[in-house]
C-alpha cells in the first residue's frame, strides 16, 4: 500500500507532517500533506476516538485522491484533568485554536485544580519548575487504500508530565510543556530524530510499517 513513491498524509498540520516527511525519506519515499491539495475541504473530526478520526481522515483524503493516504490523529490525556483534552486537544481553547492558546487554556485548567496531594504536584525540576501533572501523548495511524477500501492501522503512546512553564523551542503543540523524566529533558528539546525514536507518533508509524510488512 507504500508503493507509491510519494505518500499522501491527510494533515493540514504542518509539525506533524514534518515528522512524516522525516521519518518517510528514510524510507526513500517523499511525502504530500493536505496543504498541498487546498482543494480537499476540512475532513469533521466527529469520531469518539483517536483511532476512528484517523479513519475519517485517511478515507475522505483517499477516497477524494484516488491513491492510498495515511492519516494521524492524536493528542494528549492529562491525568489530572480525566483524560482531557484527548480528541478534542486540536480545539482545547476552542475552534481553530493556536498551539500557543492551547497550551496557555492547559495551564489555566490544571492552575486551577490546586494541590491534589500527588507526588506529581510535589516534585520540582533543576530549573524550579514544577511537574503539574501525569500525562500521556497518543497517536493513532491509519492508512488506507481507496482500490479496495481495506484500512491498515496502528497506535503508539509515550508517557511524560506537564510542566508549568515551557522547555525547548522544537517539536509543535504541546512539546514545550511536556516532560520526559526518563530522558530528563522536555518533547521540545529533542532533536526529530530523538522524537521520532521515542514520540508516540514514531512507535506508531513502526508498528503500522511492521503491519505493512505482514499484509
Ligand atoms: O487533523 P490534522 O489536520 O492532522 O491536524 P491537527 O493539528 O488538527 O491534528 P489532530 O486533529 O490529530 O489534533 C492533534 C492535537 O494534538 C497535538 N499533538 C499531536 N501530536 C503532538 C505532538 O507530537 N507534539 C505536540 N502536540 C501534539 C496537536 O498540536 C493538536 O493540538
Ligand atoms: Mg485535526
Amino acid at each position: 500500500m507504500l508503493s507509491h513513491e510519494v505518500i499522501v498524509v491527510a494533515t493540514k498540520n504542518a509539525g506533524k507532517a514534518k515528522e512524516f516527511a522525516h521519518a518517510l525519506k528514510q524510507l526513500g519515499k517523499q511525502t504530500a500533506s493536505l496543504l498541498d491539495y487546498p482543494q480537499i475541504p476540512d475532513i469533521v473530526e466527529d469520531g469518539d476516538t483517536f483511532a476512528a478520526n484517523a479513519r475519517i481522515k485517511a478515507k475522505t483524503a483517499g477516497d477524494a485522491l484516488g491513491v492510498p493516504v495515511l492519516a494521524d490523529d492524536s493528542g494528549l490525556r492529562v491525568d489530572a484533568l480525566g483524560g482531557e483534552p484527548g480528541v478534542y486537544s486540536a480545539r482545547y481553547a476552542g475552534e481553530g485554536a493556536t498551539d500557543e492558546a492551547n497550551n496557555a487554556k492547559l495551564l489555566r485548567e490544571l492552575g486551577k485544580l490546586g494541590d491534589d496531594g500527588s507526588d506529581a504536584r510535589r516534585e520540582s525540576l533543576p530549573d524550579g519548575s514544577r511537574l503539574l501533572s501525569k500525562a500521556r501523548f497518543v497517536c493513532a495511524l491509519a492508512l488506507y487504500d481507496p482500490a479496495t477500501g481495506a484500512f491498515i492501522e496502528a497506535e503508539g503512546a509515550v508517557d511524560g508530565f506537564i510542566t508549568d512553564r515551557p522547555h525547548g523551542t522544537g517539536g509543535f503543540g504541546y512539546d514545550p510543556l511536556f516532560w520526559l523524566p526518563a530522558l530528563g529533558r522536555g518533547m521540545a528539546e529533542l532533536s526529530k530524530e530523538e522524537k521520532q525514536r521515542i514520540s508516540h507518533r514514531g512507535e506508531a508509524l513502526r508498528k503500522l510499517l511492521s503491519r505493512l510488512g505482514q499484509s
